[in-house]
């Protein structure tokens, strides 16, 4: 594709495609050029960078080759500068930065960013509201690296998650965003036994970025070990999640108010879910937990699902569940699964069963032979196997995890195709954050699947989660 374009260099044009929207019928290319045709090159940018629309590739031949001037439509791509990531970041994030997200693959803003970026930029406090897997990370990293000093040793920002799972997933986009020049250190509080080290590094030099999830913060915010003078951004992931935790609310509202005042920081909280969003704009005020002016960014309202997942049930009894996944997973032949099962009970711990995720892993490795890779999340596992679980899962190639709803908030692996409920989750909300395990990926129209497998008696439940949600469940049909 490159030969195409004498004398210019493309960078990752088949990802430049992938990831423009056609519209009206134009696709968006990126040309990197120091000597290209002299009719363009007014229009590159200081890093030499050009983001031009046209409909194909032999018409971007043809304004490369061509000595006349570009019509004013090719023209004006100098302000259709300003619906790419770099256009709405200008002046408020550095280019080394603006580079590396390019680099990483982000080069269109998605809805949500394209919606909130500019009022996070004028540092009001901000809900962030909008579809599982629509880019809300970005949006509030790039906040963050707009804010932060990196000559100050002191932690700006801080990022508040409900689950390790997620924390570790932020820092490492946090992580991969920070360029060499920038010296920002992120750290990751996510208890789990390391809190010792990083009490010590908390003393030697306080990290710009904390990331962490509110039990150890918390310790360390009591002992005084990390202090909040300096805080400029304070993030809360999953905001309904952690005011519904009778563990994590307490903890919270103390952040919010004691330990540091929402006059002297920028407050967001992000969810895909917000029930009753009124309310709790009422109470953010009301409890001060953000400032009057707060904003509430609603991406999408009418579809709280995303649109690309294809959603289907399955009914068959108690005692055929096991080889009704068995052969939906033959039928489907999934890249990569998850299968979500529900906690075990109280009484059946104490009666001393094996918990249902150990009883599907141990039916699936004996009966089910289509993914190598196999693997377990649950609360129980120690935070370094849960840890290896998902980082070995991050590595590519297929993969079937089966989960309790520990990875159901946030966790982000794009190369999920299929969700496969083996119990119904408890609530709408639930169901929404299960199935956008999916789907993932901001700019694909790659279908995906949620499906569930169900006794009769659960229909009307997913009926109600259907009608709350606003989607259509199809019933699917298998023989045993
Ligand atoms: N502008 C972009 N261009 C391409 N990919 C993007 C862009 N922004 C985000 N992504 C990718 O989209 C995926 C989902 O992003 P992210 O994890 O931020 O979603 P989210 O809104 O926080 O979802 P959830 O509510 O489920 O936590 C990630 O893999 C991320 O790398």
């Amino acid at each position: 594709m490159a030969s195409a374009v004498a004398g210019t260099q493309l960078i990752s044009l088949s990802e430049a495609l992938f990831l423009s929207k056609p519209s009206r019928n134009r696709h968006r290319f990126i040309l990197k050029s120091k000597s290209t045709s002299p009719n363009l090159s007014s229009l590159f940018n200081s890093r030499d960078r050009l983001i031009l629309s046209t409909p194909n590739l032999s018409h971007l031949q043809a304004v490369l080759d061509s000595s006349t001037p570009l019509s004013k439509e090719e023209a004006d791509t100098k302000q259709d500068d300003a619906s790419t990531l770099r256009g709405i970041c200008r002046g408020h994030v550095s280019d080394h930065m603006l580079d590396r997200a390019e680099e990483v693959g982000y080069v269109v803003p998605t809805d949500v960013q394209r919606q909130a970026l500019p009022v996070l930029f004028s540092r009001r406090d901000c809900i962030l509201h909008a579809q599982t897997g629509s880019g809300k990370t970005l949006a509030y990293l790039l906040l963050i690296y707009s804010v932060i000093n990196a000559q100050r040793s002191a932690v700006q920002a801080l990022i508040v998650v409900p689950t390790r799972e997620l924390g570790m997933q932020v820092t490492k986009v946090a992580r991969m965003l920070a360029t060499k020049a920038m010296d920002v250190t992120v750290m990751a509080l996510l208890d789990g036994g390391m809190l010792k080290r990083h009490k010590s590094w908390l003393k030697a030099e306080p990290p710009k970025i904390v990331v962490a999830t509110i039990a150890s913060l918390c310790q360390m915010l009591q002992k005084q070990t990390i202090k909040l003078e300096a805080l400029q951004v304070l993030v809360i992931d999953e905001v309904d999640f952690m005011f519904n935790s009778s563990k994590q609310v307490s903890s919270l509202r103390k952040l919010l108010t004691s330990y540091s005042s929402c006059k002297n920081r920028q407050t967001i909280f992000a969810s895909a879910s917000i029930p009753q969003h009124r309310r709790f704009m009422h109470d953010c005020i009301q409890q001060k937990w953000t400032k009057g002016n707060v904003v509430h960014v609603h991406v999408n309202p009418i579809e709280p699902m995303p649109s690309r997942l294809l959603h289907r049930f399955l009914i068959c009894s108690k005692n055929q569940r096991h080889q009704m996944l068995l052969s939906l997973l033959h039928s489907d032949a999934p890249k990569s699964a998850i299968i979500f099962v529900g906690e075990q009970s109280e009484k059946s711990k104490k009666a001393g069963n094996a918990p249902p995720t150990t009883l599907l892993i141990d039916f699936l490795k004996s009966s089910y032979d289509g993914c190598s890779d196999l693997l377990l999340l649950e609360e129980d596992m120690n935070f370094n196997s849960r840890a290896a679980s998902l980082s070995e899962l991050k590595q590519g190639g297929g993969y079937v995890l089966v989960a309790t709803d520990i990875a159901a908030r946030g966790v982000d692996l794009p190369q999920t195709t299929h969700i496969y409920n083996f119990d119904l989750p408890k609530s709408a909300v639930d169901y929404l954050h299960r199935s956008g395990r999916t789907g993932r990926k901001p700019f694909s129209d790659e279908k995906c699947y949620v499906t569930n497998i169900i006794i009769s008696e659960e229909r009307f439940v997913l009926q109600r989660y259907e009608n709350e949600l606003m989607f259509n469940c199809e019933e699917l049909v298998l023989e045993l």
